[in-house]
Parts: C-alpha cells; structure tokens; sequence
C-alpha cells in the first residue's frame, strides 16, 4: 500500500510568507503517521495563488525557495511532497513548476506546464514547458501535470504509454467548470486505466471562486476520496496492484490500434 495526502489550500494571492505558515499549521495539525510511504499533494501555484502581472516579482530562481520550503518538511515528516506548484525563473522565462520532492527533501523531478491556460492569461505572462516528467514513487511509475493539461487526453495518453500507473494533478481550477474537472479526473483514471490523484484549490479571492473538489481516482473510475470544498488535509491509501487488475481485466493496452490513430491535422 501506498497512501496519498491531498491538501486542498485557500491560497493567498501574492502572499508566499502566509500560504507558508498555512501549510506548515495543517500538517502539524492534521498530519497523521503511517507505515505507508506517503506522499502530499498541494495545489497549482499553491504558494503564490495567480498574481501573474507580479510574476517577476513573486517567482524564485528555479522554484528554489518554494523547494527549500518543502524539502525541510519531507524531511521533518519522512513525506514525499509530488506536485503542487510554483513560479519558477528559468532561462526560457517564468514557468508553472510542478515539483516533486523525496523524504531525504531532494527535488527529484519537475514539471513545467505544457498547455498555458488563456482565460488566467498564462499565455501572456508564462513561458510554457516542453517536456513530460515521470519518475518512480516507491517503485510505481508516476508522474505529474497541471490543471489545463488535463483537458488534454493525448498528453495523459503519452505517460500511460510510457507506463505511468499514478498521475498527480496540481490546479487551481474555478468553480464556473467545476463539473468539467470532476468527469475528466474520473474520465482519465477510466481511460488510462490508472490511479489520477488531484489537488484543486478551494476558497475564493475577489469573484474569483474555487470550489476545491479534489479527488483521487482508482483505476476503475471509483472515487476513493473526495475533499469536498473546504480547506484541510485528508489520506487514502491506494493498492498499487489494482492498475495491473484493471489492464489485464479489460485490455484497453493490448487492443489499441495506433496505425489508425493518425492526426487528420499533418
Ligand atoms: N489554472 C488552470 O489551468 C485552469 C484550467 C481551467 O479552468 C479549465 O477550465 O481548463
């Protein structure tokens, strides 16, 4: 068994110092010890909400205050931190950086938004990423993408390919397409035939509503924990052998027919 922490935050827009002390309270209020490796989950930009027109202001070099912060409580806590991410300056410009930590609080891997979300102008104030980012949790493949991505099925369609068996989902979705997030969590986990494990933001800033609605989804599309839209930190525990049951059961993998799936586009 592995077990998952989703901490569905309030974010304070443009307050690092304040969305710090929040989550260091909720664990050290609510963080329950197990024998299970566990990892957390926080949202999208969970440290400085989108004050993207403060981008330059508000990012660190390479997302490295951001990974400090959370590789000193991996550590205090023996805790992965997967996703949950940044603003991160890079060479190529400001990115949205998903970060993944282990217990010894090393960044092992980072992902960078691909797909800019418009409507919160990411377009105009990011640069975006342009790569995957898989690696091994424990001994089961996972990986990690943001928000828009995840209206993308051809993308979560490269990391099972490349044998994902758990994705990590970071956003800050708004409440006006709440129902959008909640059938394509479920919808992926069904169509990929693996574990999709998300942290949304909750709460509101100005008229901008977030109504949090994390969830993590097995293999079979079944809802093992749902956060509701209140602020707070909850577990679950997942079966890793349930993504094997579920391919071998029903084998979506082994009947595909790619040849067929040419992009009409080229
Ligand atoms: N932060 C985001 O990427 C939001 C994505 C979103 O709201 C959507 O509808 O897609």
């Amino acid at each position: 068994m592995l077990r998952v922490g989703i901490l569905q935050l309030d974010v304070q827009v443009g307050d690092r110092k304040a969305n710090f002390s929040r989550v260091n309270e909720l664990l050290s209020r609510a963080f329950v010890p197990s024998k299970s490796p566990t990892a957390i989950v926080l949202p999208e930009l969970w440290d400085t909400g989108y004050a993207l027109e403060k981008a330059q202001a508000l990012a660190s070099d390479e997302g490295n205050e951001t990974a400090t912060f959370l590789g000193d409580l991996a550590k205090k806590y023996n805790i992965w931190f997967i996703g949950g991410s940044t603003l991160a300056k890079t060479s190529a410009g400001i990115k949205n950086r998903a970060q993944v930590i282990d217990p010894r609080g090393e960044l092992i891997a980072y992902y960078d938004k691909v797909h800019r979300f418009p409507l919160m102008d990411e377009d105009k104030y990011l640069a975006s990423g342009d790569r995957d980012c898989t690696f091994n949790w424990e001994g089961f493949k996972s990986g990690c993408v943001i928000c828009y991505d995840l209206r993308f099925c051809e993308w979560i369609r490269c990391y099972a390919l490349k044998g994902v068996k758990a994705l990590f989902i970071s956003a800050e979705w708004p409440a006006a397409r709440a129902k959008h997030w909640d059938i394509l969590l479920k919808a992926r986990a069904i169509e990929n035939q693996m574990y999709v494990i998300s942290c949304n933001r909750c709460g509101a800033t100005g008229k901008d509503a977030f109504d949090g609605g994390s969830l993590v989804v097995d293999p079979w599309g079944e809802v093992l924990l749902d956060a509701g839209n209140l602020e707070g930190l909850w577990f679950v525990d997942i079966d890793v052998c349930k993504v094997d049951q579920a391919r071998s059961t029903v084998p979506v993998f082994k009947d595909r027919v790619p040849t067929l799936y040419v992009d009409i586009t080229k």
